[in-house]
């Protein structure tokens, strides 16, 4: 039996309209299925929860944006039992990220009639004082984490993205966040070495290279179960990093010197206080995380 589990309100109402679409062909109709709704933050992960321990599920398909993803693959925890994603959000990072090309329609037609074969491998944080979770793109502290931190909270995001601008309050956030932000000292321990880095502005670890709504933030990340793919900026100055955020349209932030790319197989990052971070958009404060790739790889279907 399929799961499908929706989240009506991704992308501003998208998915809701993504779903329809498919519940209209005749392949949703005739196949064994029990499809699911979200009604609130949570409800994916508590699904997900619920539902791994029922073995007649074979396959569970998300259709929703990146933060439905994010819990559902939070909850559940039989792996054997792939979960195929439908991109209904509004930055769909994961599914660009996974290399997934297919519109809706062709998605399903795919995961229906074909065993899912493509591993994808999770990364995992625990902070200081918190269990570990999974992240499907990726974890950053500093100014990315601000910036979403000031686009959630804001009371503008729900009218923008009714008008399809919801970029636009990214780029408000963004702006307010670098006036507001102060640079942070960090220690990094990876790879069987310390590293000391002053005046940080952003620390990420990835999953692959997309972030915010398509922005090859860390370009040199890829899917495998090794490495994850860290980048560090720090140094700059706060001119610049409007200059930076251009040039991630680009890909070009990657030749500035404040800009660093390395690997780790895991890593600790250590702050000198409490910092706000992000992980596939949820936000939170930490002053320690410990960040890995999960060797266990899960399937899914593009
Ligand atoms: N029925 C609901 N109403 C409001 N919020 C919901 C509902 N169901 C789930 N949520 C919450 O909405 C959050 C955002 O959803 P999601 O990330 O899937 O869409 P999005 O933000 O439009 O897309 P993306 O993350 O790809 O930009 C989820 O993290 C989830 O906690």
């Amino acid at each position: 039996m399929y799961l499908l589990i929706v989240n009506p309100n991704a992308g501003n109402g998208h998915a809701k309209k993504v779903f329809e679409r498919i519940q209209k062909m005749a392949s949703y109709q005739n196949i064994e299925r029990k499809t699911l709704f979200t009604n609130q933050p949570g409800d994916g992960q508590s699904i997900a929860e619920t539902y791994s321990k029922n073995e007649l599920i074979k396959h569970v398909i998300v259709i929703g944006g990146d933060g439905t993803m994010h819990e559902v693959m939070n909850g559940w925890s039989n792996q054997a039992v792939p979960i195929s994603f439908i991109p209904g959000g509004s930055g769909n990072d994961f599914a660009k990220g996974t290399g997934q090309r297919n519109n809706a329609e062709k998605q399903w037609q795919n995961i229906i009639s074909n065993p899912a074969k493509h591993p994808f491998w999770n990364g995992s944080f625990q902070p200081e004082n918190g269990r570990e979770k999974k992240f499907i793109n990726s974890i950053g502290i500093g100014i990315d984490a601000a910036t979403t931190e000031i686009s959630n909270q804001s009371r503008l995001k729900g009218w923008l993205n009714h008008l399809r601008l919801g970029k636009l309050i990214y780029l408000i956030a963004l702006i307010q966040a670098i006036l507001r932000f102060q640079p942070m000292n960090i220690r990094l321990m990876y790879n069987g070495m310390t590293k000391h880095i002053e005046n940080v502005w952003m620390v990420s670890a990835a999953n692959h290279p997309y972030c915010g709504g398509g922005l090859k933030v860390v370009p040199h990340a890829t899917v495998n179960p090794n490495d994850l793919s860290v980048l560090v900026i720090h140094q700059i100055s706060k001119k610049k990093i409007l200059l930076l955020f251009l040039l991630v349209i680009f890909g070009l932030h990657r030749y500035l010197k404040e800009v660093e790319l390395f690997q780790v197989k895991e890593m600790t990052i250590e702050v000198e206080s409490p910092v706000s971070y992000q992980a596939d958009g949820e936000t939170g404060r930490l002053q320690t995380c410990y960040i890995k790739r999960d060797k266990q790889a899960v399937y899914i279907n593009k």
